[in-house]
């Protein structure tokens, strides 16, 4: 499961080092996604690793399909899909991090009272998500210009749905870019949304709920509903990986 090695992703090669995965604060993790519905991992991928898988935008080859948000009323923008199989890198980050994550999406679901429950491992999800018909790959790059935004939205591709995905800024704000938050908006039951900006750093990694979370309250937990997105990228050119632990219809 955890292994060191060398992965070409296109021309560019470089370690990454799933060890890494297993070395983060995992406790500290599951504290701050019960809290909050995110958690923060500082500095996932170094100033190389980012820039060698934003270049990847450019290698038509290497996705499925490519999204021009306006076109859809999603924003303004685009993103692409990798195709199957996954450049290294994104592949071992998804497969590295789901067994870390499944405990806590199983505890989430039994609090939301909802039925599924996830196995330990990735590929055996992966199976179950293609044989609900839901076959194609779901991890993809996005990349915004001046004046692109991403609308507040939920990565939801069937009935198959793993409640946690994490995103990486691969672009440093401030130098490649300004504007550009990411954003996360939560509905409360009978209360307004309220949203959260995070303060993402080229090479930061944000886990976050997909769609619903837990929140405890006074008789036991309720579902809080809960969206993401991108405000108004201002200057310059903005990167970032996603990785969702589904594939899509
Ligand atoms: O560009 C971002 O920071 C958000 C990307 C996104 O919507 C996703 O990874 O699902
Ligand atoms: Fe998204």
């Amino acid at each position: 499961m955890h292994i060191a090695a060398q992965h070409v992703a296109g021309h560019v090669s470089f370690d990454f080092n799933v060890q890494r995965v297993a070395r983060l604060p995992w406790t500290d993790i599951a504290q701050q996604l019960d809290q909050r519905g995110h958690a923060l991992l500082p500095a996932l991928l170094n100033r190389e690793e980012c820039a060698a898988l934003a270049a990847l935008y450019r290698r038509a080859e290497l996705f499925r399909s490519r999204v021009l948000m306006a076109r859809h009323g999603f924003g303004r923008g685009e993103y692409q899909y990798f195709s199957y199989p996954l450049p290294a890198p994104v592949q071992d980050l998804r497969a590295s991090f789901y067994p870390h994550l499944a405990p806590l999406a199983n505890r989430w679901h039994a609090l939301m009272n909802l039925p599924a429950r996830f196995p330990d491992s990735h590929p055996e999800f992966i199976r179950r998500c293609h044989a609900a018909g839901q076959l194609r790959p779901t991890p993809l790059l996005l990349e915004y210009r001046a004046d692109d935004y991403n609308c507040l939205h939920q990565d939801l591709y069937g009935e198959q749905v793993f409640p946690l995905q994490i995103a990486i800024l691969l672009s440093q704000p401030g130098e490649d870019f300004e504007g550009g938050e990411f954003v996360l908006s939560e509905q409360r039951p009978r209360m307004q949304s309220r949203a959260e900006v995070l303060p993402l750093q080229r090479g930061d990694a944000v886990i976050f709920a997909v769609s619903q979370r837990p929140v405890n309250g006074s008789r036991g937990s309720y579902r809080v509903n809960l969206r993401h997105g991108v405000s108004r990228v201002r200057s310059g050119l903005r990167h970032t990986l996603g990785v969702i632990f589904h594939d899509a219809l």
